[in-house]
């Protein structure tokens, strides 16, 4: 007697892994826009006359709409209501909107000034706004996607091969833009906008990419029986918010994903600037110390996943995590030690700690939260975490516009000290060990598991 057994399309290595790498693929192009201009600060400022406070205008641009429009609690409302095919396009479409206007920006400046800012930078900030909106929401639509296919199975492998592959799209952005914008220029002047056109590139074929995934998706759910991608019980409904909100749990890791990638995320978009200021490093090489750190990453952060998926010790890898971010930036913030190797061994050391906290946080949220409110767990998460996303560039570049000036003999501007925004960032880890600290307390008073194996 033969049985039939009905699969789901999960169940086959080759899909689950292929759609994974589909939409990977498509975070990797939005990540290497997320840090395009970071290693172009110093061209901007000698040749576009922008400030360090410009430039912190412009990267707090990424959370306006996310943070104060509540698009990433919207995003997450559409996201449970309309599913993943709708949303991811729709996301992936808004990146190359948004960076369209960037380019727009750069490629083009402006004169005169609008709302009180210099009129490129607010036109430019506007574009990574309405990008920052489509990143943040085409994440937790992946973070969803990968729910989907990998739960009881692979859970923060994937995660953590997703983040690897995104974090390739950091580090061709911090490595590439200055070298590229250098060698296409005419007469001296760089081309400044040229890195910005070929992540315009790169966005449109993430959004083809999705669009595969698309396919993909829909034979996924023929396999599992399943007619309309939202089913009644899995639609969005306001109780499912004040479910989440109610948790301390919750809090616990949105408390620390905001403290944590303040401490990172901000920090890229000044590490190139830091390398030529405080390490002496020439700009022609400068970005590719921070691009190390991404690289780092992209080994790291599945092998710590695989390490969570099989022994658990999530709670644990958390709190490890931190202390290691506040070593590193307290390091980076001593004056004397300025030598460009130990900037690399610091960079590396980061690159540890970026892959340790990510590949057990977001891993850890199903075991927080029921699936059919990651979702909105997911978006508020981000809308948390994007408070520190919006506000850390731009107090860094106050900080340094105003206190962190250091002027020669004449009286002529020679470099910026970072000792100051270095504590800053220090702050946020010795903040993220108390947080990481009470979470792992609370794990162990409500039992959710975040010790134990994520696999059956
Ligand atoms: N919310 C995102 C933030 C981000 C930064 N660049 C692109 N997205 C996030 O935290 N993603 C998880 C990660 O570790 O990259």
């Amino acid at each position: 007697m033969t049985e039939v057994i009905n699969k789901s399309l999960r169940d086959s290595k080759g899909a689950r892994w292929g759609a994974l790498a589909v939409v990977s693929f498509t975070m990797l192009c939005g990540y290497y826009i997320n840090y395009v201009i970071s290693p172009l600060k110093p061209l901007l400022e000698e040749y576009m006359g922008w400030t360090s406070a410009d430039f912190g205008v412009w990267n707090s641009a990424y959370g306006w709409f996310n943070v104060f429009f509540l698009m990433l609690i919207f995003g997450g409302i559409i996201l449970d209501k309309m599913g993943v095919r709708f949303t991811g396009l729709g996301a992936a479409l808004t990146m190359i909107v948004g960076t369209a206007l960037q380019y727009y920006a750069i490629e083009f400046p402006m004169e005169g000034t609008i709302l009180g800012f210099k009129s490129s930078i607010a036109i430019g900030a506007l574009g990574f706004g309405i990008f920052g909106m489509g990143v943040e929401i085409a994440g937790i639509t992946v973070s969803k996607i990968i729910v989907k296919w990998f739960k009881g199975k692979e859970l923060a492998l994937a995660m953590g091969l997703e983040m690897a592959t995104a974090r390739m799209g950091t580090a061709l952005a911090l490595a590439v833009p200055l070298p590229m914008a250098k060698a296409l220029g005419v007469n001296g002047m760089p081309s400044i906008s040229a890195p910005i056109m070929l992540g315009l590139g790169l966005l449109v074929a993430g959004f083809i990419a999705f669009l595969w995934y698309t396919f993909m998706d829909k034979k996924l759910e023929k396999s599992e029986g399943i007619s309309d991608e939202v089913s009644e019980e899995d639609a969005f409904k306001v109780s499912d918010i004040l479910f989440i909100i109610k948790n301390k749990g919750f809090w616990l890791i949105a408390l620390l994903c905001v403290l944590f990638y303040s401490g990172i995320f901000p920090f890229l978009y000044y590490a190139t600037d830091l390398m030529i200021n405080k390490y002496g490093v020439n700009e022609d090489f400068a970005g590719a110390i921070p691009s190390l750190l991404p690289f780092g990453t992209i080994i790291l952060t599945p092998f710590f996943g695989n390490l969570y998926d099989r022994k658990g010790k999530g709670a644990t890898i958390m709190l490890i995590g931190s202390v290691m971010l506040l070593a590193v930036h307290s390091f980076f913030a001593a004056p004397i030690l300025n030598h460009y190797i130990i900037a690399i061994v610091l960079i590396i050391l980061l690159g540890v700690t970026f892959s340790l906290v990510p590949s057990a946080m977001w891993p850890s949220v199903p075991k927080i939260i029921p699936e059919k409110q990651l979702g909105s767990a997911y978006a508020l998460i981000f809308w948390v975490q994007n408070w520190g996303l919006m506000g850390m560039p731009l107090l860094i570049g106050i900080v340094l516009e105003k206190y962190c000036k250091v002027v020669d003999d004449n009286g002529v501007f020679s470099h910026y000290d970072y000792t100051l925004p270095m504590v800053i960032f220090a702050a946020t880890g010795l903040l993220a060990i108390i947080v990481a600290a009470a979470l792992k307390a609370e794990d162990k008073k409500k039992g959710y598991g975040l010790e134990r194996p994520n696999m059956a």
